[in-house]
């Protein structure tokens, strides 16, 4: 019952398997100690007829308190019992998945990200563990805890008489096919809402993120009636799923509380034909509401676990995705990067084909090309972002396929033109570069990278936070922290993509020489769009269609006739000159 087939289908982890078989044996022993509690009453009723029809003694009362308090007590610490185990133990579960689902996350491979956006992904941890946490809480053990007790009722009902027992019971099998038959319906509608909700957060998302553009284009009207639309869309799938799940478990309920009236009515048959007596039917009648009610409950909940299995699915696929992973070491000769003969593609599309080339340690290597040939795919692969398809990346003579990602980055500084801050003082938005590095290293690294200017104006100085992904700060201002923290990090391996380019002129010559002192001696590689970033570099390797077009110094370069860098740097000399005429 409690195999791996149902662990999956719950995304229940081990312990949470532990825990179910717990809360269903509680759930159990608190059934069958309230469905004794009936025999109780079953008894005072007996004894009460004995003394009106034969006259026998009144029994003394105090046995029957006797009973009912033992009852009492028992129940009471049956559903003690049942509660720490099914809701008690419950919470440490959601805070196990939470954490495993957080740590899967940070060894996914970047293209998992590109499938999932964050608001589906938010939807996954926080949505459907909730989701799931209900139905661990409140319906597994509860559910399986009822067939067992119910079952065990149903066998001694039988063994009291099997006609009884049939008029009583025959409604539970065919209200449990009826649902079951719907299963496929229900699952496939949960499926569709559960898209429309997302939808509907990814539209909410998108319009925070860009309410400037949307501001600056006069878009929000059609914004919003996109957003309401999607929100309709929404609540009609919702209603559409609510109702024909309402409908399933409805009837199922009204059909398996049919057998009361059957049970009356054969109950009648049989004492008129003298074959049962009064009390019989009144234990089967004591019986029944003890029946029926788990599975009442139960009937409801199944609804909500259709639904979760939805959710479950959506944890798995997270849980069995493919992690980038390798060893904890990484010990290497030196810090050049060797690209041999790599290929990549974005799921089918193939960006990068047998690319070539090497970016040598103390020297600063520039990619360039046009937009879309590879530029930043290369610097990613390099860091190990994302997994190579074919071909092998080596650093210092490790092929970085086989160190765990998080070692590897420990060697690498990263500029990118996509800053990411964080809504905190800049003093912790820099520190991140060096864990436990001291308020003067990171003023010192904030200083070399010309932070000083800005933060000193602000009212808390380094102390001021700057808003989620430092929202109160300027292009400029943000690359500068970014600048600070790579400085701070002083890793072996620079990679940078134009990480002047949001910086203007009298800045990006102080910037510049602060990346001089960041990048001396490492092994460097720039991803440049403006040809002026690369004249100092040591060496240019242009891709074109995923491919190395050229290799050589900048000079080598310049001299080639027709040459694809030569172009590009007419070009840009070219249009450096606005011509609104
Ligand atoms: N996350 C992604 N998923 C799918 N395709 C992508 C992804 N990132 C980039 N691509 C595609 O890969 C190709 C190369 O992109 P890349 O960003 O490496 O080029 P680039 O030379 O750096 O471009 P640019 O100079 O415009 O920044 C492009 O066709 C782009 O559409």
């Amino acid at each position: 019952m409690f195999g791996k087939e149902f662990q999956r289908k719950y995304a229940l982890t081990e312990k949470g398997i532990r825990n179910t078989k717990q809360a269903t044996v509680w759930t159990v022993i608190a059934n069958l100690i309230v469905m004794g509690g009936m025999g109780i009453l079953y008894l005072m009723m007996e004894k009460y007829m004995d003394t009106l029809t034969n006259g026998a003694g009144l029994p003394k009362p105090w046995v029957f308190l006797l009973m009912v308090v033992g009852f009492v007590v028992l129940a009471l610490l049956a559903h003690l019992q049942q509660y720490r185990a099914t809701y008690g133990l419950v919470y440490g579960e959601v805070k196990d998945v939470r954490i495993s689902l957080a740590e899967r996350m940070r060894k996914l491979p970047l293209g998992f990200f590109g499938k999932r956006d964050m608001a589906d992904l938010t939807e996954t941890i926080m949505g459907d563990v909730n989701r799931l946490e209900h139905v661990w809480s409140h319906c597994l053990g509860y559910l399986y805890g009822s067939y067992i007790s119910t079952a065990v009722v149903a066998i001694m009902m039988i063994a009291f008489d099997w006609r009884l027992a049939i008029a009583c019971l025959w409604g539970v099998p065919v209200a449990f096919i009826l649902l079951f038959g719907s299963r496929k319906i229900n699952k496939r509608n949960s499926e569709i809402t559960k898209q429309a909700g997302i939808t509907v957060a990814d539209g909410i998302q998108e319009t925070i993120e860009n309410i400037r553009e949307i501001r600056a284009t006069n878009q929000e009207e059609k914004f919003l009636d996109e957003l309401n639309a999607k929100i309709d869309a929404h609540e009609k799938k919702m209603i559409a799923g609510e109702l024909s799940c309402g409908i399933f478990v409805n009837a199922a309920s009204v059909i398996m509380r049919l057998g009361v009236a059957t049970t009356i009515l054969t109950g009648a048959k049989l004492i008129l034909d003298g074959q049962i007596d009064f009390m019989v039917l009144f234990m089967f009648m004591l019986a029944i509401t003890r029946v029926y009610a788990p599975f009442d409950q139960a009937l409801a909940l199944i609804a909500e676990m259709l639904v979760s299995q939805v959710s479950a699915s959506r944890l798995n696929e997270i849980h069995e995705m493919k992690i980038a992973e390798g060893k904890k070491s990484f010990d290497t000769d030196g810090h050049d990067i060797v690209f041999e003969n790599v290929g990549f593609s974005y799921d089918n599309n193939q960006v990068l084909k047998q690319v070539s080339f090497t970016a040598k340690e103390g020297e600063i290597t520039a990619l360039v090309g046009p937009s879309g040939s590879g530029k930043s795919t290369c610097a990613r692969l390099a860091a190990r972002l994302w997994d190579i398809n074919e071909g092998s990346i080596k650093v210092g003579g490790v092929d970085i396929n086989s160190v765990d990602p998080e070692v590897l980055l420990s060697d690498y500084s990263m500029v990118f033109q996509n800053v990411v801050l964080f809504d905190d003082t800049i003093m912790e938005n820099i520190r991140l570069g060096k864990h436990g590095a001291t308020d003067e290293e990171v003023i010192a690294a904030a200083r070399a990278a010309n932070c000083d200017e800005f933060v000193e104006k602000l009212p808390n100085g380094y102390m001021t936070s700057i808003g989620e992904n430092g929202a109160k700060l300027s292009g400029g201002e943000r690359q500068r922290i970014s600048i600070a923290r790579a400085l701070l990090k002083d890793a072996p391996i620079v990679l940078l993509d134009e990480a002047t380019a949001s910086l203007d002129v009298e800045n990006e010559t102080k910037v510049q020489s602060a990346l001089s002192r960041l990048l001396k001696g490492k092994t460097v590689l720039v991803i440049a769009h403006r040809m002026r970033t690369v004249e100092a570099a040591d060496k240019i390797v242009v891709l074109a269609d995923g491919k190395v077009a050229e290799e050589g110094t900048p000079s080598e370069l310049l001299a080639k006739e027709n040459g694809i860098f030569r172009h590009m740097t007419e070009l840009q000399s070219d249009n450096a000159q606005w011509n609104i005429a």
